[in-house]
């Protein structure tokens, strides 16, 4: 039997050491704070590991041969690229590699985090064990993130494939790549591999990014085909099986069969969860993952749950900080906190990137708010134009009196703008305020101050306001 004075009595525990497990030890230490952090895996998780660095870096790699394909279109002339499979891995290793030391063991535990590398379970509602230690402390973080969600397709578990998980495990020359699903991995994924020489084949249940505004998802939709990438959408798997050669195959109900050498299956996520005890720590969850009231405050008030493994949560590694300061402020400082989903930017890094916050034309419209929608195409937009890259729009979604409720874009570095609306929306601002700044000129971030202004055009038409500058012009 454990001896009392042999039970760990933190401040807080963290469960899982990804993003949203990170960032919670890391704050929470940086005030004095003591913390456990307890981690089955590697450091850094998802992210730095399988997730948002390997795809980036990735990304990064296809968006070079691609742009030596296309430089004739500005009188510069390279050879055809040609892809070195284990160079490319080298380089997504690398950046791995040069980023896991922000995120490693002992970086936490010279900022004074308790470290144990061990599976986590709770044993009750105040008490989890990790490597048989036993820890009761004040508060507990649950962040255990998710993994692939791996469809019910006959065969599938009998043939081989890729996730996120396994992708960027070893350098692997890929043929001709099946994609199933049409989210953010799947586009982003199928077009890396497009654009490093692969045929790429790309089948999903209903449209791309089906949850976002069809307008702004078309030009991406537009530029994948225009690249090769062959897309089945509303496309339902009947069966997967092997082909010739170790290849694959993917039967749709339709009848048509897509082969390839490999599959990726990218159909989404579901919560980790699994061996953590959460029944006998009075948590309760579903399917989707952990219930939290808007103060990610678990049905047992000592446990918070954040990032992934939350239900109903926006799964972005931004969502996982955002979610770590609200419980640093909630547990910390006994501050009341919220949740915005609202003000959580979603974002899909392909060619044209796409980026999106608030509400889209259609939410808007399901709440029966008073619409103006605002458009610029970046046809408009002069530094598209000396780029050649004007595929895309600005979309703004604007309520009574210029009040900004949704930002979309549609274009190259469209995260990067949406910052700026982050804060707009963020800090409450109005169009007015939008139209009165100055941007650089020339810029993409114009054609979001273009489309702000647009909102007053019909004022220059106003007779009232056409009579009172009449009436000064008589001043001289
Ligand atoms: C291919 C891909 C690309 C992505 N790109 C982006 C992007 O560009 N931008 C973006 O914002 N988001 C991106 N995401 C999403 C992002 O990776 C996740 O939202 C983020 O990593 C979630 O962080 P988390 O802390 O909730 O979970 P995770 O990062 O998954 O961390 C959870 C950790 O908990 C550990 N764990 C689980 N159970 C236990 C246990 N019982 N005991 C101890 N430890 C445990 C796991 O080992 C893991 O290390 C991408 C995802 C994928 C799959
Ligand atoms: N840029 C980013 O920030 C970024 C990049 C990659 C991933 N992520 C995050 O990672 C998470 C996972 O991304 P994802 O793309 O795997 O999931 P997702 O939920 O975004 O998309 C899943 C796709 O699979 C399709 N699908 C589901 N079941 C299917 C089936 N049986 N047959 C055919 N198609 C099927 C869906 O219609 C959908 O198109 C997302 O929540 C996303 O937020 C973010």
């Amino acid at each position: 039997m454990n001896r009392d004075k042999d039970v760990l009595k933190p401040d807080i525990c963290v469960i899982g050491a990804g993003s949203g497990g990170l960032s919670v030890a890391a704050a929470a230490a940086a005030f004095g704070v003591s913390v456990v952090l307890i981690e089955r895996s590697r450091m850094g998780g998802e992210c730095l590991n399988t997730g948002c660095v390997p795809s980036k870096a990735l990304i990064a790699a296809a968006r070079h041969a691609q742009s030596a394909r296309e430089a004739h279109r500005f009188g510069v002339k390279f050879e055809a690229p040609q892809t070195d499979w284990h160079a490319v891995h080298a380089h997504i290793r690398q950046v791995i590699d040069g980023i896991a030391p922000h995120d490693s063991v002992e970086r936490f535990t010279t900022l004074g985090v308790n470290v144990i590398e061990a599976e986590a379970r709770f044993l009750d509602g105040r008490t989890v064990e990790g490597d048989g230690r036993l820890i009761r402390a004040r508060r507990f973080v649950v962040a255990t993130g998710s993994a692939p969600r791996i469809p019910d397709i006959p065969g599938l578990q009998d043939i081989p494939y890729l996730t996120n998980e396994t992708l960027f495990e070893a350098p692997r020359e890929i043929g001709h790549l099946l994609v199933l699903g049409g989210g953010a991995v799947g586009i982003e994924m199928g077009q890396a591999y497009r654009r490093l020489g692969a045929a790429v084949t790309l089948a999903s249940r209903g449209e791309l990014l089906s949850r976002e505004d069809p307008e702004l998802v078309v030009p991406i939709r537009m530029q994948l085909e225009a690249e090769g990438v062959s897309i089945h959408t509303y496309a339902e798997v009947s069966k997967a099986e092997s082909g010739k050669g170790g290849r694959v195959r993917l039967v749709l109900t339709n009848g048509t069969r897509l082969d390839g050498t490999h599959l990726l299956v990218a159909t989404g996520r579901r919560p980790v969860l699994e061996n953590l005890g959460l029944e006998k720590a009075g948590v309760a969850y579903e399917p989707d993952g952990i219930h939290v009231a808007r103060d990610l405050r678990t049905t047992n008030c000592r446990v918070y749950a954040i990032g992934d493994c939350v239900s109903g949560g926006e799964r972005f590694t931004h969502a996982a900080n955002a979610h770590a300061g609200l419980v640093i402020r909630s547990a910390l400082f006994r501050l009341p906190v919220s949740i915005k989903p609202e003000l959580l930017p979603r974002t899909v890094y392909a060619t044209p990137e796409f980026a999106q916050i608030g509400l889209t034309e259609a939410q808007a419209r399901s709440q029966g708010l008073a619409l103006t929608v605002l458009r610029i195409p970046f046809t408009e937009n002069d530094r598209a134009r000396t780029g050649l890259e004007t595929e895309g729009l600005v979309k703004l979604v604007a309520g009574p009196r210029g009040r900004i409720l949704g930002v979309g874009i549609t274009g190259p570095e469209a995260g990067e703008q949406i910052a700026f609306w982050s804060l707009a929306l963020s800090r409450k601002l109005k169009l007015s305020d939008i139209a009165g700044t100055v941007l650089p000129y020339p810029t993409r971030a114009e054609a979001g101050k273009r489309a702000a202004v647009a909102y007053f055009a019909g004022a220059a038409k106003n007779p009232w306001l056409r009579r009172v500058l009449r009436m000064l012009r008589v001043f001289g």
